[in-house]
């Protein structure tokens, strides 16, 4: 049975996409990224799916995809910010390699901008943002085998610390 060696999590504007990819290029891996795969399968972009079917369609979708890509990804795995909301995905987390990318308010709203692409940032991002982070985070630490901060750190800086905690957890 195949894993992924490293499952990252946290909020948006976290690094999850960004530093997967890093990881799975140092690493000679494949990368994966569930929200790329829910928008192939349902040939449309998030937003997209947010406002033709709404926010709960889009969680289905989420669903499928993770399951999928858990059970059949060795390499390094992003998952979309909301993800771990779903009870059905924080079980089958159990056992994997999840490192959760923290990062505080003022970092997210500097990387994520204007939000374009994420609709749940629509309106006032700062808002959105801090409600989110305050909701979220504890489900983060539930998910996580290892927390990682961003703040302040190049996406470069964090790859070099997921690469040393993997490599110390493995001896
Ligand atoms: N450590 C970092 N420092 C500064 N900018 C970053 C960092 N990590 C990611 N970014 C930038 O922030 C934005 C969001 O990154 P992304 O990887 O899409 O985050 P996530 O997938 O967690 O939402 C991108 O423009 C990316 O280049
Ligand atoms: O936090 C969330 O609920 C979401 C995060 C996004 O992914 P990133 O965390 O990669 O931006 C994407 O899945 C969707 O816009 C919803
Ligand atoms: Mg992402």
């Amino acid at each position: 049975m195949s894993a992924p060696r490293v499952v990252l999590v946290g909020p948006m504007g976290a690094g999850k996409t960004t530093v997967a990819t890093l990881l799975a290029g140092r690493w000679g891996v494949a990368v994966r990224d569930t929200d790329h795969d829910v928008e192939a399968t349902a040939g449309r972009e998030i937003s997209e799916i947010f406002v033709d079917d709404g926010e709960a369609a889009f969680r289905e979708l989420e669903r499928a995809a993770v399951a999928t890509a858990l059970a059949e990804h060795d390499g390094v795995l992003a998952l979309g910010g909301g993800a771990v909301l779903d009870p059905a995905t924080r079980e089958l987390l159990a056992g994997h390699t999840v490192v959760f990318l923290s990062v505080g308010l003022s970092d997210a709203v500097k990387r994520v901008g204007l939000g374009v692409g994420r609709p749940l940032l629509l309106g006032n991002v700062r808002a959105r943002i801090k409600a989110l982070l305050d909701e979220r985070t504890p489900v983060y630490e539930q998910v996580a085998t290892h927390t990682v901060s961003t703040d302040a750190r190049s996406p470069e800086d964090v790859a070099d610390e997921i690469d040393a905690l993997l490599e110390a957890a493995q001896r």
